[in-house]
């Protein structure tokens, strides 16, 4: 008989150090299979460090790494087809057009979705034979997006999906991962944007110095400081509030365990 699905991902132990740099420090972490679990931290805390171990870019120091069941050193090929990633950069080819270049990433799978599909769930319709060297920044996270999607992968890893773009490029963004949370895919994202991960995560992570800091729901952690707000702070708790409390910048208290 068949046991029940193994979460999407594991995390127990991780270290990571560069030199005398300590950028992992012993994370423990645990994703449900079609959570949307989001990084957040000041630079340096381990976010990008902790994503390219996860997408099999980094080797850990110490520590054990799980995802779908499976574990790089063992099972690079399978996971390689199983996830997809959306790096801050993605290096793309200038010369080739958006169909091009989905119709070369589309070559790397043997099963996914149809470079026709792609474009459309990232909107890119009346792009596909724009040159990408022509592309705007959002398109181009756009494009990037659907690179990531186009292995139809299982989990979704999104390093700062909405740096450097405009509001109205974000949201549209935005409304794009929103669709695709409700297909059901796992999805983690490294953000700064607080507003980004209180309307995209079921779960927040704040990491400072490779430690989570505090983790849950964002409206769990908003509620968990509200007792903690000073009579100085009366309008409402924010996710902002939350981050600046508990990476000790903030002017409310975290309260004690
Ligand atoms: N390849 C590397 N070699 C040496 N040190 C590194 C390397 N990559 C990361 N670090 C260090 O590890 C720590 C964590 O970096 P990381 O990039 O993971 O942080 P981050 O939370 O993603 O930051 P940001 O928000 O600025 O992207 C930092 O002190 C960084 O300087």
């Amino acid at each position: 008989m068949k046991g029940p699905l193994p979460p999407a991902i594991t995390v127990r132990g991780l270290v990571k150090r560069f030199g005398a740099t300590l950028a992992v420090n012993g994370l423990e972490l645990d994703v449900a299979r079609g959570e949307c679990m989001g990084l957040l931290g000041p630079n340096g805390a381990g976010k990008s460090t902790t994503l390219e171990i996860l997408e099999g870019l980094q080797t850990p120091t110490e520590g054990e790494v799980h995802l779908l069941g499976l574990c790089w050193k063992k099972d690079a090929k399978q996971l390689r087809a199983r996830i997809g990633v959306a790096q801050q950069q993605t290096w793309l080819y200038d010369r080739l057009t958006v169909e091009e270049t989905l119709a070369l990433f589309h070559s790397f799978h043997t099963h996914g979705l149809d470079v026709e599909e792609a474009i459309a769930r990232v909107r890119l319709e009346d792009k596909r034979e724009d040159y990408v060297m022509h592309l705007s920044g959002g398109q181009r996270q756009r494009l990037s997006l659907a690179l990531a999607l186009v292995g139809d992968p299982d989990i979704l890893f999104l390093d700062e999906p909405t740096t450097g773009l405009d509001p109205r490029s974000r949201r549209t963004l935005w409304e794009l991962l929103e669709e695709l949370r409700a297909g059901g895919r796992t999805v983690v994202l490294s953000t700064h944007y607080l507003e980004e991960a209180r309307r995209l995560c079921d779960r927040v992570v704040i990491l400072d110095r490779g430690s989570i800091v505090a983790q849950g729901r964002p409206s769990e952690l908003i509620a968990s400081l509200e007792g903690g707000r000073p009579s100085a702070v009366s309008r409402e708790v924010t996710l902002e509030d939350v981050y600046l409390a508990f990476t000790g910048h903030g002017p409310l208290e975290v309260p004690s365990p």
